[in-house]
């Protein structure tokens, strides 16, 4: 045994090329997933958990090598690599994205994967004792009775019957479904598995089995495991470690326990606010996260994430109410990119019998202050002196002026990438709010 990690991912990063035209010229990239870092320990279970699009689904197929990565190295220290150090060029033997063939070949003994749909990995026409023995006969193991001997086993240790090696996937429920892929998962022994949303397909009533399951398995057999789920709630009941994913990066990562009862990075915060909580000792702000995941193809400068946080910082000259100065830079954005448009405002307000002519700007005015969640009045007279003349441009369908107007608030997150935070233990988040003001470009405003 040595202290070096089970895996190492360095820097990984897959981008999927946008190509348009007949030639497919290549015009730009998903960054689906851009540069992460993480390990798993022997015996360890890692959660990387965020929203759907956040890139988990392309980190664990760029892991386990069913897509090739972009960049960045996986490094598996498991099935005999123990101890291997670089080569003189600064590569690693271990690295899986560099594996030929052979070592391809083994390295897929080591390391199995559990995806959302079991019946994905089950033939419907072979009965499911043969789809985990195939396993067996595909890495060599020519013995029938000695296969049909090891699947049965394996099938009462994943909670069924050994008799059940005869039936047809169609024969059984979901959960067991997933318990019969699991068996087929384990049967060769591996070392590392990779659960990608494992229960979300399940009835929220067979979860709590299959996640006790998991976690009795791991600990049986000693399986370090990359635990993906969208939902912190089933993360806490598997995870040593916890991973937050936003737009193809990883934001905060630490112990479960540190994370959730200390979350450091704001989007760690809006996933846990989502989970129903019975302790009523744990005060825990309801934080809406309102829209989807930006698009990885041109991902928001600065922070990615700074285009829907609620802690979105402040520029020096403001001290308004956090929720007023989130609902004016989405406000900005909105008008930036030509969402808000104030004719069918008036169309809308005007109903059938009037003509939207008619609609006085006043009334057009107090409607995009509502709709926008922006207050009557902002409580920084700049501020809502600005404000006020871009709505004024907007309501006389000037958008070009409000636009200008507006782009006197910005925020120093869209300027600066965030820097890794340690806050001890293997916690790190990465949110300029963590840094010093010396660290940023730009002073701290006071904190709210
Ligand atoms: N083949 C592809 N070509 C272009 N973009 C892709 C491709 N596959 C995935 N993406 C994009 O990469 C981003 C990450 O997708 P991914 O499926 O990894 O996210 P996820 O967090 O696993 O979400 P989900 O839980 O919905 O699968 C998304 O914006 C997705 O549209």
């Amino acid at each position: 045994m040595t202290d070096e990690p089970l895996l190492s991912v360095r820097n990984l990063k897959k981008h999927y090329p946008i190509t348009e035209g007949i030639l497919s010229k290549q015009v730009g990239a998903a960054k689906a997933v851009d540069g992460i870092s993480f390990d798993i320990e022997e015996g360890e279970t890692l959660g990387l958990v965020g929203e759907s699009g956040c890139g988990k689904s392309t980190a664990a197929s760029s892991i386990i090598r069913l897509e090739e990565a972009t960049d960045g190295e996986v490094i598996f220290n498991g099935g005999g690599r123990q101890g291997r150090t670089r080569n003189q060029d600064g590569s690693h033997p271990n690295d899986i994205t560099q594996f030929e063939d052979e070592e391809l070949k083994a390295f897929r003994r080591d390391a199995q994967m559990i995806f959302q749909d079991p019946s994905s990995s089950l033939d419907p026409r072979m009965t499911v004792g043969s789809s985990v023995a195939e396993m067996l006969l595909v890495h060599g193991m020519t013995d029938k009775e000695r296969r049909r001997e090891i699947v049965e086993d394996l099938l009462e240790r994943v909670g069924l019957e050994a008799e059940y090696y005869d039936r047809y996937p169609h024969e059984f429920s979901g959960g067991q479904k997933q318990r019969i892929a699991l068996a087929r998962a384990l049967v060769l022994n591996p070392e590392f598995i990779v659960a990608d949303e494992p229960v979300s397909a399940l009835d929220v009533s067979i979860r709590a089995e299959i996640l006790s399951l998991l976690n009795d398995i791991q600990e049986e057999f000693g399986l370090s495991m990359l635990f993906i789920s969208h939902d912190m709630s089933v993360v806490r009941e598997v995870c040593d470690r916890v991973a937050v994913m936003y737009l193809g990066e990883i934001v905060e990562i630490g112990d479960t326990e540190d994370v959730f009862s200390d979350p450091q990075h704001p989007y760690t915060e809006a996933l846990l606010s989502a989970i129903p909580t019975p302790d009523p000792t744990l005060d825990r702000e309801n934080i809406e996260l309102k829209g989807t995941v930006p698009s990885p193809i041109s991902p928001p400068s600065g922070c990615r994430f700074h285009t829907r946080c609620h802690k979105v910082i402040q520029s020096g000259e403001y001290d308004l109410e956090q929720s007023d100065w989130r609902a004016l830079l989405t406000f900005r954005d909105k008008v930036q990119t030509g969402e808000i448009d104030p004719s069918s405002i008036r169309n809308a307000l005007s109903g059938e019998d009037m003509d939207p002519s008619d609609v006085d700007d006043e009334t057009v005015k107090t409607q995009l202050r509502v709709e926008f969640d922006l207050p009557e009045t902002l409580s920084d007279r700049d501020a809502e002196s600005t404000l006020q003349t871009a709505i004024d441009a907007l309501a006389e369908g000037r958008i070009e002026d409000a636009n200008e107007e507006l782009s006197v608030f910005s925020t120093p997150c869209e300027k600066e990438e965030p820097a890794e935070t340690d806050h001890g233990n293997g916690h790190l988040s990465s949110c300029l709010r963590n840094q010093s003001a010396a660290e940023r470009a730009e002073p701290a405003p006071a904190d709210d």
